[in-house]
Order: structure tokens, then sequence, then C-alpha cells
């Protein structure tokens, strides 16, 4: 089972450093990490796990902050619709993006920053994703408003991009041009 105590902290240099694809088909191992990474974000929402064990809760989690170089994700939440997006992605990626941008008006956090870091990410409001789900089929994702949202902030941890680095330096609140809030109406 995967606890807080498996979560690695920035600072760790895995979280600035592209991880590597997984191969496919993948091992039983991959398949059996990613179902883990899978079950550690629903034990982060359920209530009586999280307290016993201490649990963050999150949307989302990249293999890299289990301290794993592969390009595995893995998501379990639902959107602004009620759409429920619980799965596990190899090798995701984006293959599309809309022109314009969204942000979430609270800003973001991660479970792999230890402190409040104030200011707008701005993400593309659409994204399609193509990846190979837990179920080992080529998937292609439609997504837009808070799931583009979560994919981009774990495919970012692929790429060794953490969200503050998106946010201006100068102006955080910023909001960036072909923007809109993705959860306020
Ligand atoms: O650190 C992670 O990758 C998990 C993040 C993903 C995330 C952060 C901000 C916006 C979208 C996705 C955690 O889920 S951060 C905690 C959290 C919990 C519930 C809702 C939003 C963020
Ligand atoms: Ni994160």
């Amino acid at each position: 089972m995967i606890t807080m105590k498996d979560i690695v902290r920035e600072g760790h240099p895995i979280l600035n450093h592209s991880a590597k694809d997984v191969s496919i088909p993948p091992t039983e191992q991959d398949i059996e990490t990613l179902k883990k990474m899978i079950q550690f974000i629903k034990n982060s929402q359920d209530e009586k796990i999280a307290e016993e064990y201490e649990l963050r809760a999150g949307v989302g989690l990249a293999a890299p902050q289990i301290g794993l170089s592969k390009r595995m994700i893995a998501v379990h939440f639902e959107d602004f619709n009620n759409q429920l997006y619980s799965d596990g992605y190899f090798n995701p990626k984006i293959v599309s993006h809309s022109v314009e941008f969204t942000y979430l008006s609270s800003g973001e956090g991660c479970l792999s920053v230890d402190r409040e870091v104030a200011g707008y990410v701005p993400r593309y409001a659409r994204i399609t994703v193509s990846a190979i789900n837990l179920a080992g089929e080529h998937v292609k994702l439609r997504l837009r408003g808070y799931a583009a949202i979560v994919f981009q902030h774990e495919i970012d941890h692929l790429n060794g991009v953490m969200f503050y680095d998106r946010i201006n330096k100068q102006e955080p609140f910023l909001i960036p041009e072909h923007a809109k809030a993705c959860d306020v109406d």
C-alpha cells in the first residue's frame, strides 16, 4: 500500500527530470505499480482510510512522485459535470490542444509540495491525450475543464515540470490571454 512516506517531495531530482517510456506491453510489475497508484488516490479520498494512514487527498499521481522515473499516471476524480475519471495510463501524450487556456481560481497544489504556492496555473482549456490504459487498450481522451487540468498536472510530472513553474513570477494572478477560469460560472 502506498502511503505519504512513499511520496517524493520537491527538491528530489526525479521531479525535475523527464521520465522514461514504459515498454509496451507493460510488465506485470508495472501493471501492479499502476494499480497501487490508483488505490492510493482512492484511499486518499476515503475519510476513514485517509485519517488512519494520514493520507493527503489527491485526484492524481504520477510515477516519479513515488520515485519511479516511468511515464505512468493514475487518476481518480469526478469533473464538474460529475463524470468519473478513474484509470491508470501508460505513456500518456498530449497530441493536440486548444489555443484557449483555463486555470483553477483556487490555484493548484501538489502531493510532492508541502507548502502553499499562490497564483494561477495556465493550462490548455482542451486537450487530446493518447495513452494505453490499465486494461492495455490504446485510448484517445478528449478532455476539457477540470479533467484537462488534472491530466496536464500529471503529465507535467512526467516531464519534470511542477505546477509552480507555470505561475507568472512577476504577476502570479495575471490572467493569461484567451483564458477563462474553469471553476467559476
Ligand atoms: O500532486 C499531484 O500530482 C496530485 C495533485 C493533482 C492536482 C493538483 C491540482 C489540480 C489538479 C490536480 C493533487 O490532487 S493536489 C490535491 C488536490 C486534491 C483535490 C483536488 C485538487 C487537488
Ligand atoms: Ni503534483
